[in-house]
């Protein structure tokens, strides 16, 4: 078997080569044996931490590499993730790092490129990194220091200042805690703590949503709680969507885009037994994971098929639902932490095109929607074209429908500036969730 390092670099080449998602690429490596379990660790925070780190990582090294004939890009990712275990991780030392990282060099290559490999890094050891944050202009600094590229540094300082900008991508460079909702139909809040803490896992209530729990240590979804169906993991601005629906016993709701289920399990406890979640995922394979989900918390009252959205209309008549949640396909820029590749993945054209997307399937559910219903539009991102300016297009087209204003309810008492015009955009640093945007829309009787 390799060592970990090995197979960190054959995953930073997978992902650069966009043939894997960072997100998904731990469990393929533990799954198919190339991973020992007790690597896990190492490995993620080696190909997370220079993924995240990037763009430091890559402004750190040119100078060092400016001389050298185009270096292959394998080389490149070892030097960047022999830097970062050098720079970032404190439990390992330097020497060890370059040791390992020669040693790869003189295998997957020949002598030579180990003593490139060995220049470098030595010369970086010594010379030390210089310090960043003396870069005089902001969105320069702030895309080199916390690694986001500038133009997504620049697009964000326009809409939310540099202040904001600053700290949301600082916080994206650190890992989230674990949260986990509780499935309200079977237990409570204090119970399943209690399961939770006598299993060894550390957690506690967590502050946005009344029925999240957060995992100081331990990765829930190993734990008999969830296997048995007592919790659901998932963020805690999520959790805020089905309480936006306003779910009453009895609803008939659709979720349009709805897979691999989060929101429709939740609006299914929310009802508690009775009504109906319609849910719908443009794909089939997808839809599996919302049946999943919903045996494996015990619920019965949802149904899940595949749909193109776009299409609802040919299959379900007009004003057939009380309520009906758009959770769009979007550039996912509120979820970096968990998906740090997003951030050098996405263009201003995805953006675009999304919002298109976003709009068309927004136009086409709201004929579902009953007179006197609600229509709730939730993306994980926090660009405006996506959020806001989507909303604003579909209300131009749909007189019927407004903004309800009234959704301070959906958050604690004590926090209220994240609405704006009845639109809740939380950002990744104001309480630590994902960059989430939710907006509640009510059809006219
Ligand atoms: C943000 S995710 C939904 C997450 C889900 N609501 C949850 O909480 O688990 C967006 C989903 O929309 C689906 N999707 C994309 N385009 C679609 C379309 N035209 N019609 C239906 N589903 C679509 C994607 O497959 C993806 O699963």
């Amino acid at each position: 078997m390799k060592n970990v390092r090995e197979v960190a670099l054959e995953g930073l080449i997978t992902i650069e080569k966009n043939q894997a998602y960072s997100n998904l690429l731990l469990n393929n490596y533990l799954e198919s044996g190339k991973l020992n379990k007790k690597d896990a660790g190492l490995f993620t925070e080696i190909v997370y931490g220079t993924i995240q780190r990037s763009i430091t990582l890559e402004y750190v090294l040119a100078p060092y590499i400016q001389k050298q004939k185009k270096l292959q890009d394998w080389v490149k990712n070892l030097l960047k993730m022999t830097m970062y275990q050098m720079i970032y991780l404190d439990k390992v030392p330097a020497r060890a790092a370059i040791y390992e990282a020669v040693e790869i060099a003189k295998k997957r290559g020949h002598k030579g490129v180990a003593s490139v490999v060995n220049g470098v890094l030595r010369s970086i050891q010594r010379n030390g990194v210089p310090d960043l944050t003396l870069i005089e202009d902001d969105a320069e600094r702030i895309s080199v220091v916390t690694s986001h590229p500038k133009w997504l540094v620049e697009k964000w300082m326009e809409q939310y200042g540099v202040e904001s900008t600053e700290k949301m991508c600082e916080i994206n460079l650190v890992p989230p805690s674990q949260t986990a909702r509780v499935n309200t139909c079977k237990s409570s809040v204090n119970e399943v703590l209690e399961m939770l803490n006598s299993e060894g896992f550390s957690v506690q209530k967590g502050t946005l949503a009344q029925e999240s729990i957060v995992s100081e240590k331990g990765n829930m979804a190993f734990s008999n709680a969830y296997k048995n169906g007592y919790i659901t993991i998932q963020d805690e601005s999520s959790m805020l969507v089905a309480k936006a629906l306003g779910v009453e016993k009895g609803d008939n709701i659709y979720d349009c885009c709805a897979a691999p289920g989060g929101k429709s399990t939740h609006i299914a406890e929310e009802l508690d037994g009775t009504g109906m979640v319609t849910s719908t995922d443009l794909h089939e394979h997808k839809v599996r994971l919302i049946k999943e989900q919903a045996t494996r918390l015990g619920i019965s009252n949802l149904q899940a098929q595949s749909l193109d959205s776009r299409r609802a209309t040919s299959i379900f008549k007009e004003e057939q639902f009380d309520k009906v949640l758009v959770d769009a396909p979007c550039s996912g820029l509120g979820v970096i932490r968990r998906k740090p590749d997003l951030k050098y993945t996405k263009t201003l054209k995805d953006i675009i095109q999304l919002a298109s997307i976003q709009l068309a399937i927004l136009n086409e559910v709201a004929p579902l929607v009953k007179k006197g219903g609600t229509l709730v539009y939730s993306t994980c991102t926090i660009d405006k074209e996506e959020n806001g300016e989507v909303v604003q297009s579909f209300l131009k087209e749909n007189k019927d429908f407004e903004i309800d204003i009234n959704m301070k309810d959906l958050l604690p008492k004590s926090v209220g500036p994240y609405i704006n015009d009845g639109m809740l955009q939380l950002l990744p640093h104001h309480f630590g969730t994902d960059g989430f945007f939710i907006v509640r829309l009510k059809r006219q009787v």
